[in-house]
């Protein structure tokens, strides 16, 4: 049977923000221990300490009663040095094994967090770009490391608390050897202690959870809010007082709880103390009172009091151990939950290498997609909305029947209204989506009998948006082909048009591009975008133009630099720009996700369609701020306005 727990193993308030729920599955347990295989040998050694510990801890009582009874009661000042050396001896290897249980304890904890880390990495890398688009980056940013690191702390924690059980055995046994009247009624009052500490100790394991999943949730609104674009968003449009009103009632709930945290905390100290004292006072009364009857030595009573002064600690690890325990085991299915998202977009053992350095021909037939639901490629507890999930989200259908073919080396323009499907088309090439029926064969294969590494060599894509890493312009272009040399990146920059800004820079290619390349504009962006694409030198290119009005001259270098990029490669391109459309081997008219119609730019005016109805809507409608071409290009220099002017592309 499958439990279902919130994160944490605790009820969480209706109000809470965060009402996902982690499904803790039977087999969690033993999945977890799987990952201590590897670790085994530590874990042997871990046990080794605490016994050495514990046998410790139980023989220091035994020397204070020796050096009492056979030392001071009887006079004899050998035995006093001898048994304070020995305590003294003994407390200075308790010290050093208490070091060395830390360390191995660090040593598992940090291994299988590592270990699951790393595993969890590898593993959300392959997710497809579904699981991406849907979920909110910080709060996954926030599973694969925040909630990684607690899980850490808990489990050592844990392997802590688990020496504590070694602990409790053996003093009690020793307390029965003394006097098994105080073992008794100290069994007895040891409940007494532990139901206001396990209460108290579930209200921070409460507040704990609450104080992570509000960081978590500020975390999330945080990256999304000041990454360049949100922030820029949110100067634009956004309502600054009603945002700082969020950001403050966030704010204020992890000071609150913070706040509440750390009463508690001191409460749970202060009743360790108290617990012991009233112990100590209890022990001392009963066992003096004995001690006068002559039913034990003084040096017995001092044992047992410092016996018991031992007890607490190792007795509040345990009471805790059990949520802990629970903590860890949620905390692990929190990250399980991820493993367990098979990637929708998968490589077969068998798959295909394309050939190198020939462009191959794309086909599609009878392609149609939708795309995945939530419930099909994320995880509610990632995407933090649950009205989708709540209304049982159907997802339209984007493509229908599509079936076009794109010849080894030319170029297909794709035009059609804003919505129509033409980014999808073009993500189904890139593979970023498999169709739901239907084929999509590059260079005669099957994509999905296609290896991920020759698909990635093949296709080269330069979205609208141009997206730069923060780090220096060489790094970025430098990502597509590590091994290029500082010539080959010249000449790809030169290609691309981009190579007269770049020496113009002060700091030339190691000029830092700022976060998403945002010190550049568009077309800079753009371009430098298509020199990464050079570089690559992939046989099929996958373009989609630039809708944003460039500037004349960057419009043009656009074009100039699009030229060399799409020259004797088998080029799909979503088409904005009317030179492109002119030159293609064939335009494609998207419309309600199918092609509505086909041909040359000329074929398609003389069938006077759609197409012919919206060029001629345009000539009808000159559109007086269409960027010029650049005078000194005469295959671009036509008067020609951009294509989203005559309704089609958005
Ligand atoms: N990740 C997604 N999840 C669900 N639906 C999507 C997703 N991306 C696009 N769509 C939907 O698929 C349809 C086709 O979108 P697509 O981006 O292919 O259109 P387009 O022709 O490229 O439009 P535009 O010219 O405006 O970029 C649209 O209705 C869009 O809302």
């Amino acid at each position: 049977m499958d439990v279902v727990l919130r994160f944490g193993g605790v009820d969480k308030s209706d109000d809470d923000p965060d009402p996902w729920v982690t499904k803790v599955n039977k087999g969690t347990v033993r999945r977890v221990l799987t990952y201590f295989r590897p670790h085994i040998g530590k874990v042997a050694l871990f046990v080794l300490v605490a016994v050495l510990e514990a046998l410790i801890v139980v023989a220091t009582p035994l020397l204070l009663k020796e050096l009492i009874d056979g030392g001071i009661v009887k006079n004899d000042s050998g035995v006093v040095v001898l048994m304070a050396c020995l305590t003294a001896g003994l407390a200075l290897l308790a010290a050093v094994l208490a070091l060395v249980s830390g360390y191995i304890s660090g040593k598992i904890g940090e291994g299988i967090t590592y270990d699951l880390r790393v595993q969890a990495l590898d593993h959300v890398r392959r997710l497809p770009i579904a699981f991406f688009t849907r979920t909110q980056t910080g709060v996954l940013v926030g599973r694969l490391h925040t909630e990684l690191i607690m899980a850490q702390q808990h489990f050592t924690g844990l392997l802590m608390a688990a020496t504590g059980v070694v602990m409790v055995v053996v003093v009690l046994a020793e307390l029965i050897y003394l006097s098994w009247l105080v073992a008794i009624i100290t069994l007895v009052l040891i409940p007494l202690f532990l139901v206001p500490w396990i209460r108290v100790g579930r209200v921070i394991q409460r507040r704990s959870v609450a104080l992570m999943d509000a960081n978590t949730g500020l975390g999330g609104l945080l990256q999304e809010r000041f990454n360049v674009q949100g922030a820029m968003l949110s100067k634009l449009f956004g309502r600054p007082a009603e945002e700082m009103a969020e950001y403050e009632k966030r704010s204020g709930r992890i000071r609150d709880i913070g706040v509440s945290l750390s009463v508690w905390g001191r409460t749970a100290f202060v009743m360790m103390a108290l617990m012991a004292s009233l112990a100590t006072a209890l022990v001392y009364g009963i066992g003096g009172e004995l001690v006068l009857a002559g039913a034990f030595q003084l040096g017995t009573l001092v044992a047992i009091a410092t016996l018991l002064s031992r007890l607490f600690g190792p007795i509040t690890q345990l009471s805790g151990m059990q949520e802990l325990a629970q903590t860890v085991v949620v905390s692990f299915s929190r990250v399980f939950e991820l493993l367990d998202l098979k990637p929708l977009i998968q490589e077969r053992p068998d798959a295909v290498e394309l050939e190198k350095d020939v462009a191959p021909d794309v086909e599609f037939e009878n392609v149609s997609f939708r795309y995945p639901t939530a419930d099909e490629v994320s995880l509610a507890s990632l995407e933090h909305l649950k009205g989708e999930r709540e209304r049982g989200e159907v997802a339209p259908e984007v493509l229908r029947g599509v079936n076009f073919h794109v010849r080894a080396g030319t170029l297909t323009a794709l035009v059609g209204p804003s919505g129509a499907g033409k980014s999808t088309i073009t993500h189904l090439v890139s593979r970023l989506y498999d169709p739901n029926s239907g084929t999509v064969r590059v260079g005669g294969h099957d994509l999905r009998d296609v290896s991920f590494s020759s698909l990635r060599e093949t296709v080269g894509v330069v979205s609208q948006d141009a997206y730069l890493f923060h780090n220096t312009i060489r790094e970025n272009l430098l990502y597509a082909r590590p091994s290029a040399t500082e010539d080959e990146l010249i000449e790809a920059c030169r290609g691309a048009q981009i190579w007269d800004l770049i020496e113009s820079l002060p700091l030339g290619l190691d000029t830092v591009t700022g976060d998403r390349g945002y010190r550049m504009s568009g077309g800079e962006k753009q371009r430098l975008a298509i020199a990464r694409l050079l570089l690559k030198a992939p046989t099929i290119v996958v373009l989609d133009e630039a809708t944003a009005h460039l500037d004349s001259e960057s419009e043009a270098a656009v074009q100039r630099a699009l030229k060399t990029a799409l020259r004797s490669r088998t080029s799909l391109v979503i088409a904005h720009r009317l030179s492109t459309i002119r030159e293609a081997d064939q335009i494609l008219v998207i419309d309600g996700g199918g092609v509505r119609e086909r041909g040359t730019h000329d074929e398609l005016l003389a069938q006077g369609g759609l197409y012919a109805e919206l060029y001629h809507t345009q000539f009808a409608n000159p559109a007086n701020d269409a960027p010029k071409p650049e005078r000194e290009e005469p295959e671009l220099d036509e008067p020609e306005p951009a294509i989203q002017y005559m309704g089609f592309g958005g």
